[in-house]
């Protein structure tokens, strides 16, 4: 990880602030406020369509605000240039491209924005076996990509964003589709770099075995924050699937807080 200056270890890592967003004609982001400090790990959690890989996407620059202000270390968007800062999982994609590739090739090629003209040196491939290591992978290494279980992939997709060594490390839906095995190692590899000092802001339709890493959720609804603080624990009937979650702090009479979470 790179060093900061003191000053800016206070600066939010992501500071959305009334953030709206269109995908089409489709208001999507509608006033959308998320700050995520250093060291959190925070999971933002809705129903589906409620904005979230949205959200995300935004906040990597895929998807433009209409309006609203984003700023990542403190630096606007406008004016950020350290994308290697920054390590990111997108939602069901799978690591194979199309061309044959091997599991470090694709791991490495997560190294590149940290290098000079794309060659890699000691450092770069070591911190490629790092992340091949933290997520179980080196002994598949070699392996074609065109050969991996869904779950594999996945756990190839995190080491190659966990191959730049970012400070903020933001995974949408990274545990969709894959089994508990997977779930494990994938928990697992997350823990070593909340420890490591990293910051995290996940997407999860459920906690999971995650839930124990969650620093604080943030609740979205029709592109609207409807929660942000303890994240929510699904207890008794309420951790059934299907079920709406009702917040434990929610007073007797409040409105049930329906996160979408098990739906
Ligand atoms: N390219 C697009 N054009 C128009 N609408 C879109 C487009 N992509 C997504 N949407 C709509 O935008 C809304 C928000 O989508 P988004 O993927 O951000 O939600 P989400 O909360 O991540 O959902 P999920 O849990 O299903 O991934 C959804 O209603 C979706 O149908």
């Amino acid at each position: 990880m790179q060093s900061t200056p003191a000053a800016a270890l206070d600066q939010p890592v992501i500071s959305l602030r009334g953030a709206t967003a269109s995908l089409g004609s489709r208001p999507v982001l509608r006033g959308v406020d998320l700050t995520v400090r250093r060291g959190e790990v925070v999971a933002l959690l809705g129903a589906n369509g409620s904005g979230k890989s949205t959200a995300v996407r935004s906040v990597v620059g895929q998807v433009p605000l209409s309006s609203g202000e984003l700023s990542l270390f403190g630096t606007d968007l406008k004016q950020f240039r350290a994308w290697s800062r920054i390590g990111y999982v997108p939602q069901r994609t799978t690591a194979a491209s199309g061309v044959p590739a091997t599991v470090r090739e694709v791991v490495s090629s997560g190294r590149l924005a940290r290098t000079r003209f794309g060659l890699l040196r000691k450092a770069d491939r070591a911190a490629v076996e790092r992340a091949l290591a933290l997520v179980d992978m080196e002994s598949h290494a070699d392996v074609s990509v065109n050969a991996l279980s869904g779950g594999q992939h996945q756990r190839v997709l995190i080491a190659r964003a966990l191959a730049v060594e970012p400070e903020l490390l933001i995974m949408d839906e990274p545990m969709a589709g894959v089994d508990l095995a997977n779930q494990e190692v994938l928990a697992n590899a997350l823990r070593e770099q909340v420890k490591a000092g990293s910051t995290v802001l996940l997407v999860l339709h459920e906690l999971g075995p995650l839930e124990p890493l969650i620093s604080r959720a943030v609740v979205l609804r029709d592109g609207c924050v409807v929660h942000d603080g303890p994240p929510p624990k699904a207890v008794g009937q309420h951790a059934l699937p299907g079920h709406d979650h009702v917040h434990p702090h929610a007073a007797h009479d409040a409105e049930p807080l329906r996160t979408g979470l098990l739906s």
